[in-house]
């Protein structure tokens, strides 16, 4: 299903005006500054920040529009969520943090345990299974961040900076997997602030400053060709 967000968003004197689709099956990376409203987009999309004009529809579902006040709640949304401050169940062990969406959608325990063991050794924790989380790394509790978006098969994904506390190989195993999972015909919208990540993983960038579009195509098309001087900085960090 294609995620088609228009929306303009206040948060006191910042505004965020943007408006996409994400076909199903393909990733939209969001770059941009500090400051810039990437993850105020997730969260209005989300649900967690009011949409003050515009409409957020998946598939048939409008889960926003503004013009009539609909606004189906975040938990009612089914989407796979990992946010800047998406902490994890500290007492909980990374396994029953991935199985908690499943077991909340009436999975059974031990269909829900597996889902989760399945998803934790695809980014490489089956070892950690049983860890509490607040005894995991900062890398490796953003793995069980991504593990437990994935787990509740998401109708879509929002990723905020998923990626930003893995080491160069550990991010490659980790964008395979939401490579995987977006294939299966999920739209995805992912933060990041490095280039490598939308040229693995990203069939369009969309570039904000100060909550508005100021690029947007293919990640090789702003590699070659930065419209601003901030996408010229990320283009040169690659090369
Ligand atoms: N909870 C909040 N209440 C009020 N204003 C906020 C809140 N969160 C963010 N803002 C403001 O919204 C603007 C956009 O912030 P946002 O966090 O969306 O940017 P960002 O592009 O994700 O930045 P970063 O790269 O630093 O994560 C900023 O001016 C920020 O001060």
């Amino acid at each position: 299903m294609t995620l088609e967000v228009d929306v303009r968003v206040a948060r006191g004197p910042f505004g965020l005006d943007v408006a996409f689709r994400v076909p199903a099956g393909s990733v939209l990376a969001v770059m941009g500054p500090n400051g810039s409203g990437k993850s105020t987009l997730l969260e209005a999309v989300a649900g967690l920040v009011p949409v003050t004009t515009g409409h957020v529809r998946l598939g048939d579902a409008v889960l926003d529009d503004a013009s009539d006040g609909r606004h189906v709640p975040p938990r009612d949304r089914r989407l796979g969520v990992v946010l800047q401050d998406g902490l994890l169940f500290g007492r909980l062990s990374a396994r029953e943090n991935v199985a908690f969406g499943p077991r909340a959608q009436g999975v059974r325990a031990h269909r829900a345990r597996a889902v989760a063991d399945a998803l934790l050794a695809d980014v490489g924790l089956a070892a950690h299974a049983r860890t509490r989380a607040d005894q995991l790394s900062g890398g490796q509790a953003q793995r069980v961040a991504v593990a437990r978006a994935l787990a509740a098969n998401p109708r879509a994904l929002l990723l905020d900076e998923p990626f930003g506390a893995l080491d160069a190989g550990t991010r490659e195993r980790v964008r395979d997997v939401v490579r995987r999972a977006v294939g299966t015909g999920v739209p995805a919208l992912v933060v990041t602030h490095d280039l490598r990540d939308a040229l693995d993983l990203a069939d369009e960038v969309l570039v904000l400053e100060e909550g508005r579009e100021v690029q947007r195509g293919t990640p090789a098309a702003l590699a070659a060709a930065p419209g601003t001087p901030y996408v010229a900085r990320v283009a040169a960090a690659i090369s």
